[in-house]
């Protein structure tokens, strides 16, 4: 794995300023970069070329997204992205939908032409973990990839394989944007399978 597009998904609208993702973003950036990863990033609010981004896309090995929970999913913002991006690359990221005539209730969704790359998800959300895992609260027990399961479906379908995820909760009523940050540093070099530069470990 060689060139990584970042895209910040980050966006300031009412209770979410955007800073969270922008520092998740902007440290995920400077690591990569530094630890030899050909980097290309888009910051989705600021406005994009549609076909540069499939460019990007093809470009690249991984696709990072980083992005804020809200009600549920994705902003509306990386959602526009998505729908806008994959579907001008209907014949470069993707062929068709994975049907034939002959079986047409058959392999829905294997027509991705980006077989042998990756996704992964960086999400902030203001619900605890606990939301998340226990079987007793809000999600039943579910974890937060089926909360994301049509963006990852919406991925795949393109026939990229996921990264685990990576999830800064509670982020809100406790920001902790340091420990927040070394997190993800420690995930970024464990997906990717590199050390992490002397002083970068999570603490
Ligand atoms: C429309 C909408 C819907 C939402 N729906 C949901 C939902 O369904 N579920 C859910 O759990 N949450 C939901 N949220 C909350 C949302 O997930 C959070 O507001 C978002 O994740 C915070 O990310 P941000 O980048 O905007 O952070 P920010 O708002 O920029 O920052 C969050 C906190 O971290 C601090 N901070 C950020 N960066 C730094 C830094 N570099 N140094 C020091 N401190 C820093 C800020 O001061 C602030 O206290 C929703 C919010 C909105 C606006």
């Amino acid at each position: 794995m060689k060139n990584i597009l970042l895209l910040n998904g980050g966006k300031a609208f009412a209770h979410s300023h955007g800073r969270l993702n922008d520092t998740l973003h902007g440290a995920a950036l400077e690591l990569l970069s530094n630890a030899g990863f050909s980097t290309r990033q888009t910051k989705i609010d600021a406005g994009y070329d549609i076909q540069a981004e499939v460019e990007n896309i093809l470009w690249a090995d991984l696709v990072i997204y980083q992005m804020p929970g809200w009600w549920m999913g994705a902003p509306w913002t990386v959602k526009k992205y998505v729908d806008e991006v994959f579907t001008a690359g209907h014949g470069t990221l993707y062929a068709n939908d994975g049907r034939s005539r002959s079986h047409p209730g058959r392999k829905y969704g294997s027509g991705g032409l980006l077989q042998g790359k990756h996704y992964m998800l960086s999400v902030t959300w203001n619900a605890p973990e606990e939301a998340f895992v226990d079987p007793a609260q809000f999600f039943e027990g579910k974890g937060i990839d089926a909360v994301y399961f049509p963006f990852h479906k919406a991925n795949q379908f393109l026939g990229m394989t996921p990264l685990a995820t990576y999830l800064a909760s509670n982020v809100m009523k406790e920001p902790a944007v340091d420990r927040t940050v070394a997190r993800y540093r420690a995930h970024l070099a464990e997906v990717l399978g590199f050390v992490l530069p002397k002083g970068g470990a999570e603490s």
